[in-house]
């Protein structure tokens, strides 16, 4: 494998316009090559099949409260300055991009070239400057990879430089919290991540900027979403926060699979991806539960953060360095795919969020007032392991599902889904993958396989023709039966102990919905408003708290 790391690189393409100079730089390579190299240089080992196992370091998911936006003349009248976007200086930027070029500079390094959105009208190039030879395999695997002939044309629309080594060593004097960072620069089309290796930062600092580019320039609507499409063209979407469900639930041998996390919705009423892999996690993974992803870990995929318990064989079950294990591939590691990446207008959307307080239904179907609300608050609990300093779930509002990538206002996204959604006349469902019988703690999270035949019952049609009945503090709509699934189950408040205890949680659950919707109210309509929970909450908390 010497070969690798001792071939001078023959490409003459110049490094030195972003300031890098000296480097070693390798161009493109191969997954069989980077993995080399990784093992090579003691970064990382093979399971028994052959699939590269790395370590992301200090940082093991994202530290959401490290990443920032350029306050410039291009985002000052457009960002939507929220609890997560934080904004810094353009002085600021330039400084610290100065520092990881100085920090590349005179070092082997690995540069990859690729697309990102799979509708070619809507195609961008993105160049990848790493540091290490796997966050490069890394943007291989989940970036949309070019021909040859691509790639001797390329042209990058942006740049992302990444170098987990280099920390800031005064972040406060440069507008930050700590020496780690990730910062999009939309005016220099530049990303950079410093002090962290977790790969979820480069394919989310890039999801953050198409969040801006495509609703603002193209028309089109970005989502937080996973999609997959049947045998008759139906396409189903599946919106929701990290660990609610996406990866998992759009994998569905049944059923070809676009992307698991990241589409566009078009003005041609197409959806496409804007990815080329899937990012999966991996904790408790069994192949008898998850098979399609379990058979997807094989050589040319990355596994992360996972504990091996024999030489090769990984113990997926062992969170001792994170909940966040996890594992990328190029989506043609699934079987069943979509070719290219795209499809039609959805028939179905799914809001999937997992409510850790066991209040809201396992499925409802929303109206078209619903499902703005509700889209609108981003209501779930963040789940153990994905993000830095979340070690049990912990409910919050996440705005359009995915608040803390997306720079404009929830309500420009939201607007242009109720557009969209009219116009295809999509049916919408939230989907709790959360917790029943109780709140975390108490009760247990809703069997896989229950969510699955759910899923399955809507997506076949026989949820068409069932009575439904009204939840009395949400205003949701629950099936009365669904096929595969205990009809008990389908009204939480049966599956509690007690149905008094139910009902001040649902209340107080309310209540935390008509607070984090202050904050939109002014711009809401009043079909909108009418969407969320039913209950006048004060009144109904002096009754009954
Ligand atoms: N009822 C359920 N529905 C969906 N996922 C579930 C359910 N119960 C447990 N899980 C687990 O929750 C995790 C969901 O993660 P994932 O699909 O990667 O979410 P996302 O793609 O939205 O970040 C997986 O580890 C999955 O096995
Ligand atoms: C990679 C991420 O997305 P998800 O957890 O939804 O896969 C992330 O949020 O860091």
């Amino acid at each position: 494998m010497e070969t690798f790391l001792k071939k001078p690189n023959m490409k003459t393409k110049d490094l030195t316009k972003y300031g890098l100079k000296d480097t070693n730089a390798h161009w493109n390579l191969s997954p069989e090559e980077l993995q080399a190299i990784t093992i090579e240089k003691g970064m990382g080992k093979e399971t028994a099949n052959g699939t590269l196992a790395i370590n992301t370091g200090k940082f093991t998911g994202r530290s959401p409260q490290d990443r920032f936006l350029v306050k410039d003349d291009y985002t000052k009248d457009r960002v939507w300055w929220g609890k997560t976007n934080k904004g810094i200086s353009p002085e600021n930027f330039d400084y610290l991009q100065g520092e990881i070029e100085k920090y590349l500079s005179g070092k082997e390094i690995f540069v990859r070239d690729g697309f990102v959105c799979a509708d070619p009208k809507y195609r961008m190039g993105v160049r990848t400057v790493t540091e290490l030879p796997w966050s490069n395999m890394f943007v291989y695997n989940m970036f949309l990879r070019p021909s040859e002939e691509e790639l001797e044309n390329f042209e990058e629309e942006w740049l992302v430089l990444c170098a987990p080594g280099y920390e800031c060593p005064d972040p406060k004097t440069y507008g930050l919290r700590q020496g780690n960072f990730s910062i999009l620069n939309f005016t220099k089309k530049i990303a950079l991540v410093g002090g962290s290796a977790y790969t979820g930062e480069i394919k989310k600092g890039i999801f953050s900027a198409l969040n801006m580019i495509l609703p603002v320039d193209k028309n089109v609507l970005p989502m937080h979403c996973s999609a997959n499409v049947g045998e008759e063209g139906d396409t189903a979407i599946f919106f929701g926060l990290s660990g609610t469900g996406k990866t998992t639930l759009s994998a569905d041998p049944n059923r070809k699979l676009i992307g698991d996390d990241e589409h566009g919705w078009t003005s041609e009423n197409r959806i496409f991806n804007f990815e080329g892999g899937c990012y999966a996690k991996v904790i408790d993974l069994t192949e008898e539960k998850e098979p399609d992803i379990y058979r997807a870990i094989r050589p040319g995929a990355i596994l992360e953060n996972v504990v091996f318990k024999d030489i090769g064989e990984v113990d997926y079950f062992d969170s001792s360095i994170t909940q966040n294990t996890r594992v990328s591939y190029p989506i043609y590691h699934i079987d069943n795919i979509q070719k290219p990446s795209y499809a039609d207008n959805p028939k179905n959307i799914f809001f999937l969020t997992c409510d850790a307080f066991g209040v809201l239904p396992p499925v409802s179907k929303l109206t078209p007032g619903q499902a703005a609300y509700h889209f609108i608050s981003g209501y779930t609990a963040k789940v153990a392991g994905t993000e830095a300093g979340i070690t049990e779930p912990v409910p919050s509002f996440s705005a359009c599902f995915g608040e803390p990538f997306m720079p404009l206002h929830p309500t420009v996204y939201a607007e242009m889904l109720s557009k969209k959604m009219q116009e295809a006349g999509v049916n919408v469902w939230l989907v709790n993958t959360g917790w029943s019988g109780g709140p975390y703690g108490v009760g247990s999270r809703i069997k896989l396989k229950y969510t699955r035949a759910m899923i399955t019952a809507i997506l076949k049609g026989e949820l068409d023709n069932v009575d439904f009945e009204q939840h009395p503090i949400f205003g949701l709509h629950m099936p009365k039966y669904c096929p595969n699934v205990p009809t008990e189950m389908l009204d939480p408040m049966n599956t509690w102990l007690q149905k008094g205890a139910y009902i001040s949680k649902a209340i107080q659950l309310a209540h935390s919905f008509h607070l984090n919707f202050e904050k939109f109210a002014s711009e809401a309509s009043d079909q909108i408003i009418e969407g969320g929970p039913l209950i006048d909450e004060h009144h109904h908390l002096n009754d009954h708290v």
